[in-house]
């Protein structure tokens, strides 16, 4: 990396002592966001929301919470490090109610936060999903067939339906190339940066520009075609992350690799058979996004995962594809020899 710019940017241009949200009065906390698992992503969207001045807080691990609260969130990116105020804590009950939460955990990890999802939000505040994959809310207002509850899947004991509620989901879905580099510390690879927020009922809501409006400094835009857009970029995944996570490849070695070539064909296509059967039909640009990985060496955030020995977003990113494939009757024959291969070297991790 060229060198850094070192930029100290302070919320209310006041040095704040860390972690204050329990402790402030209600009137200095009229628009609070909070954003709940701060990783690479979250930790992106919270540090240019802090670094913008916005009253943000992370729900984190603690060793994140306790890098923060000594040094700031710092995020490096293009050339420049941010280093926000940002408060934090590994307990979001300690927390106040918001008006905002973000949720940036990954799919597996939702059931278990929904008793805090709905502790934030107080049954009131919006909660913007921010993952890749299938999201839980997907047959929310939608115009399917078995519209009207969660993608088993993802929600399999209903505690996201039941107990955060559908009503307050804003999908959300990102392009934006992120890894933890220390606890507290993202790196942005490369410059791509979009947050896409929807209504599941595709509607422009005020609720929505609202949103959009508070998260305008992560760069948050308004679609309404929310669930093209988890399509869109789900396909990405659905052929990058298992050839990634199994190779153990970044985005450019993968393209080097002609013998990859028609395996990340094979399953991008297969994803867009499964989005026509869902209505969702998408141009097959599967070369031309090949071709594209040239010129990143971001290795996939399941790939990430798959070095960490942590759980792998199989579910929503690959097996709820193929749960719909099936449900529509889609062949799907690469996702369904490379789903069980990942899988096994998954479990076959020290
Ligand atoms: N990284 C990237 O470049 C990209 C990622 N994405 C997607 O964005 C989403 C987030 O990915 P990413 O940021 O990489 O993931 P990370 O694993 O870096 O961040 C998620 C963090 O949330 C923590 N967490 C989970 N549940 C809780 C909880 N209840 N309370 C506190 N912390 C919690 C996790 O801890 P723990 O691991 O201990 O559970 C983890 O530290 C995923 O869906 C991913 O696919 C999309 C585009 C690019
Ligand atoms: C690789 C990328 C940026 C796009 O496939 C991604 O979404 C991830 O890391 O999970």
């Amino acid at each position: 990396m060229t060198e850094l710019t070192r930029r100290r940017l302070s919320r209310d241009g006041l040095d704040r002592p860390p972690y204050l949200a329990a402790t402030m009065r209600d009137d200095e906390m009229t628009d609070r966001i909070c954003v709940l698992g701060a990783g690479a992503i979250g930790g992106h969207i919270a540090a240019k929301l802090g670094a913008a001045g916005v009253d943000v807080s992370i729900v984190a691990r603690p060793a994140t919470v306790e890098a923060v609260r000594r040094d700031g969130l710092k995020l490096r990116s293009q050339g420049v490090e941010i280093v926000a105020p940002v408060a934090a804590s590994d307990d979001p009950f300690a927390l106040p109610v918001q008006d905002l939460v973000i949720t940036t955990a990954k799919a597996h990890a939702l059931p278990a936060a929904a008793a805090a999802l709905a502790h934030l939000t107080g049954g009131k505040a919006p909660v913007v999903y921010v993952a890749n994959g299938l999201p839980w809310w997907y047959r929310y207002r939608g115009k399917g067939a078995n519209d009207g509850a969660s993608l088993a899947r993802l929600d399999p004991d209903g505690s996201l339906w039941r107990g955060v509620g559908p009503e307050g989901a804003i999908g959300g879905v990102i392009y934006s190339s992120n890894t933890v580099t220390a606890p507290g510390e993202v790196t942005h690879l490369g410059t791509d940066h979009r947050l896409i927020l929807g209504e599941p009922d595709d509607s422009l809501s005020p609720r929505l520009a609202a949103v959009v409006t508070r998260l305008a400094p992560a760069g948050a835009e308004a679609t309404d075609k929310i669930r093209t857009e988890v399509w869109r970029k789900l396909l990405v995944n659905l052929a990058n992350s298992p050839i990634g996570a199994l190779t153990r490849l970044g985005g450019d070695q993968i393209a080097a690799d002609a013998r990859l070539r028609p395996i990340y064909l094979g399953l991008y296509r297969e994803g867009l058979a499964v989005a026509a059967a869902q209505g969702i039909h998408l141009p097959d640009d599967s070369e031309a996004r090949f071709e594209r990985m040239s010129r990143t060496s971001h290795r996939s955030s399941m790939l990430q995962d798959m070095e960490a020995g942590r759980p792998l977003e199989t579910d929503a990113q690959l097996s709820a594809v193929q749960d719909l494939a099936r449900e529509a009757g889609v062949p799907t024959p690469t996702l369904d020899i490379l789903l069980p291969l990942l899988l096994a070297a998954a479990a076959g991790r020290q």
